[in-house]
């Protein structure tokens, strides 16, 4: 008995295993391979994104982590648990990215129905509340065959979140929704995490991902071609300037800061992480010590979006080793 209760305290003492853990992932349709070799985690609480192009793989990820395509190789827990467990489904909220309701059902019915298949109590006044929170407070009583796409989606959403869940998994979340929409998504999301919920979020709208989430995984071709926090992605700086009179001297002196590009007078130079607060005015005043007129010097921090243009030219993430 003691040692039971020994075991149990030691468990109880172990941090929650994540929301989703995967490794290896594969999957081919016929002779094309969806996705080849994808693992990662989600925390409990984090809500990750996961980018890339069209036909990169991500909606094949998602409905192997819920079981409902069979890999041709690799491991999901869901919770801790396999991904086929009722216990740890019952407690994940999943929005497909086609997403169709019982058109008879009026939108409560809808959600009460899924409450019962999640083998979960929750009360009328709270399923009540959740149509409040995706904004469908006052069409309770109407008929789904009556919503529009965008309010399909919203209903969408509410059953994601109707059963308590642990985890929600979202596929394009706010595909039909309106800019208020989206930017209620967004509140909804930060919520989530603000409550321990865990999302893992697949949209295109890159700003909206940039905004949520804390961590990012970039598919492309059924592959991870980056992945980490946002810091560490859009880490990079670089310098933008306008030259002119660039000598052979001047684009060695460019090239010796970080990976230089040229379009025409605009040269962008990436600059090293460990940066010293001098290297742009040394940059500069060695420029012009050789001739070089400078018409603009401008340090960024590159979006989301450049980054994922860039790592999606290059095909890797130069960042990281
Ligand atoms: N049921 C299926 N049968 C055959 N091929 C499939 C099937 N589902 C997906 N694929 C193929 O797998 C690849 C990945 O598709 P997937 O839907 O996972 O991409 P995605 O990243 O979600 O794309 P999108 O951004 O366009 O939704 C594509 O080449 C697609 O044609």
């Amino acid at each position: 008995m003691t040692e039971l209760h020994d075991a149990e305290a030691m468990i109880s003492d172990l941090p929650p295993s994540p929301a989703v853990w995967c490794s290896g992932l594969h999957k081919r349709y016929r002779r094309r391979t969806a996705v080849d070799g994808v693992s990662f985690t989600v925390g409990r609480g984090e809500v990750m994104g996961l980018l890339g192009p069209n036909g990169a793989g991500k909606t094949s990820v998602i409905k192997m982590l819920l079981g409902l395509v069979r890999p041709d190789a690799g491991e999901v827990l869901l919770l801790g648990r396999s991904a086929r467990d009722p216990r740890s489904r019952s407690r994940v909220g999943y929005l497909p990215e086609l997403f169709r309701y019982q058109p008879w059902l009026t939108a409560a019915e809808v959600l009460a129905l899924h409450v019962r298949l999640a083998g979960v109590a929750v009360p009328e006044a709270e399923r009540r509340e959740c149509l409040g929170t995706v904004g469908l407070a006052d069409r309770a009583g109407d008929r789904v065959g009556g919503f529009s796409k965008g309010m399909q989606q919203r209903l969408g959403l509410a059953v994601a979140l109707v059963a308590r869940p642990e985890l929600v998994v979202l596929d394009e979340p706010t595909s039909a929704l309106d800019p208020v929409g989206r930017a209620d998504v967004r509140d909804l999301l930060l919520s989530l995490r603000e409550r321990g919920v865990a999302v893992l979020l697949n949209s295109h709208l890159i700003g909206e991902v940039e905004r949520v989430c804390d961590r990012v995984v970039i598919l492309d071709q059924g592959r991870i071609a980056a992945s980490g926090t946002l810091p560490e992605l859009l880490g990079r700086r670089e310098l933008r300037l306008r030259l002119d009179g660039v000598g052979e001297r001047a684009a060695a002196r460019l090239a010796a800061v970080g990976r230089t590009t040229r379009s025409g007078d605009a040269f962008t130079v990436v600059l090293p992480a460990e940066e010293e607060s001098g290297a742009v005015p040394g940059l500069v005043a060695d420029l012009v010590g050789l001739g070089v007129r400078v018409h603009a010097v401008e340090p960024v921090r590159i979006s989301l979006e450049e980054r994922l243009l860039d790592i999606l030219r290059t095909g890797h993430d130069e960042e990281r080793p």
